[in-house]
């Protein structure tokens, strides 16, 4: 006989609901993250993500809630007793130790016999490209390089749950390229449950499988990656990933949008009911005087400012509806328009996303 029931899915590696007060602050966070996957709480300053890391580590207290990792409750086990390791915003490696005892320091500290201990160590170092600085102190360490070594050292601890605070935030632009990718792979190759605090939403972007957007205590968004970038639901995370966006409410291949004074945005795919609208900056064109032809979204705006983004221009306006648009500076030329100019602003209805609110 053949065995019918389906498979049972594999229990998450992480399941915590956290409920903290700080002060006036309160933040209330549910975060379930399956072994292996990584997890980015994207938000902007003060949104509670480093207190949501701290909970889990057992650094602040929550007021409510529980945490499991592996299906054992650690919701009140002492920060030494979970198997958690944690990547601090400035790496807060031991000064006074070597890059090797910092990594040993953990296992140390779990009761591993010296030997072992270093041995390991070395082995993590070696990993991370770092064999040859077993000696070295942090401060004769490049900041990329402190990076790898505290990764090393979380790592180290054998953990079940990987907690990074702004993991790349230290390090310069060029620097950060090539640690963000190398950071992805040591990520993929870790078993246990990762989650990571960002507010750049390109770390969250190249390094998560999952993104949850935490604003002011609580979260606004969970989802993929690309659904995030594509499909906003906050101006938060418009701005965040360069979109325009508007709720509205949808009959047909119109919305009427719910902040605005502007009659309707034309979509091209039918909806009902509430529904955001969404389009790139650059699928707005602008013009002097309304352009004859194809029906579109158009709508009589004033240039609010001029950013250099790229190659390209970024032109905020304001109006009926407030937008940017991504011209060239060659457009901008033509256009021959400057702050506080009366402007028209085209979207065809194509590139308009829509989807329920
Ligand atoms: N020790 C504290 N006592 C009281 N309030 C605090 C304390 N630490 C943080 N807060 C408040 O908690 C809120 C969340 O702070 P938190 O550091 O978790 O935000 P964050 O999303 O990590 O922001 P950032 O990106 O700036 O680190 C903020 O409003 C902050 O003022």
């Amino acid at each position: 006989m053949t065995d019918s029931t389906p498979p049972t899915p594999s229990p998450p590696a992480l399941a915590a609901r956290l409920l903290v007060r700080r002060g006036a602050f309160r933040l209330g966070l549910d975060l379930t993250v399956a072994p292996g996957e990584v997890v980015a709480l994207l938000g902007p300053n003060g949104a509670g993500k480093s207190t949501a890391l701290r909970a889990l580590a057992g650094l602040t207290p929550i007021v409510d809630g529980h945490i499991h990792l592996d299906g054992t409750d650690v919701t009140t086990a002492p920060v030494e007793r979970r198997p958690i390791g944690m990547v601090f915003q400035d790496y807060l490696l031991f000064a006074h130790l070597s890059a090797l005892e910092n990594v040993a320091f953990g296992p140390r500290c779990q009761g591993v016999r010296r030997r072992e201990a270093r041995a390991r160590a070395a082995e993590l170092l070696e990993r991370v490209g770092l064999a040859n600085y077993a000696a070295a102190r942090p401060r004769s360490l490049s900041g990329g390089q402190a990076q790898r070594v505290a990764l090393a050292r979380a790592l180290a601890v054998a953990p079940r749950l990987l907690l990074l605070d702004e993991p790349l935030a230290a390090l310069d632009a060029h620097t950060r390229v090539t640690v963000r990718s190398e950071l992805r792979r040591h990520l993929a190759g870790f078993g246990g449950a990762t989650v990571l605090v960002t507010h750049d939403p390109l770390d969250a972007m190249v390094l998560a499988d999952r993104v949850t957007v935490v604003e002011d205590g609580s979260v606004v968004q969970d989802g993929p990656p690309a659904d995030i970038a594509r499909w906003p639901r906050t101006d938060y995370v418009a701005r965040l990933v360069g979109l325009n966006l508007y709720r509205g409410t949808a009959s047909g291949t119109h919305v009427a949008l719910a902040q605005a004074a502007v009659p309707r945005i034309v979509t091209a795919s039918a909806h009902s009911g509430e529904v955001f609208v969404a389009f790139p900056p650059s699928a707005v064109a602008l013009f002097r005087e309304p352009p004859e032809g194809t029906p579109r979204n158009m709508w009589p705006v004033t240039v609010e400012g001029i950013d250099r983004l790229g190659d390209q221009v970024r032109v905020h306006l304001r109006g009926e509806v407030a937008l940017s648009a991504d011209i060239t500076p060659a457009g901008l030329a033509e256009l021959g328009a400057d702050v506080g100019d009366r402007v028209w602003a085209a979207v065809k209805a194509a590139e308009v996303a829509c989807y329920p609110a």
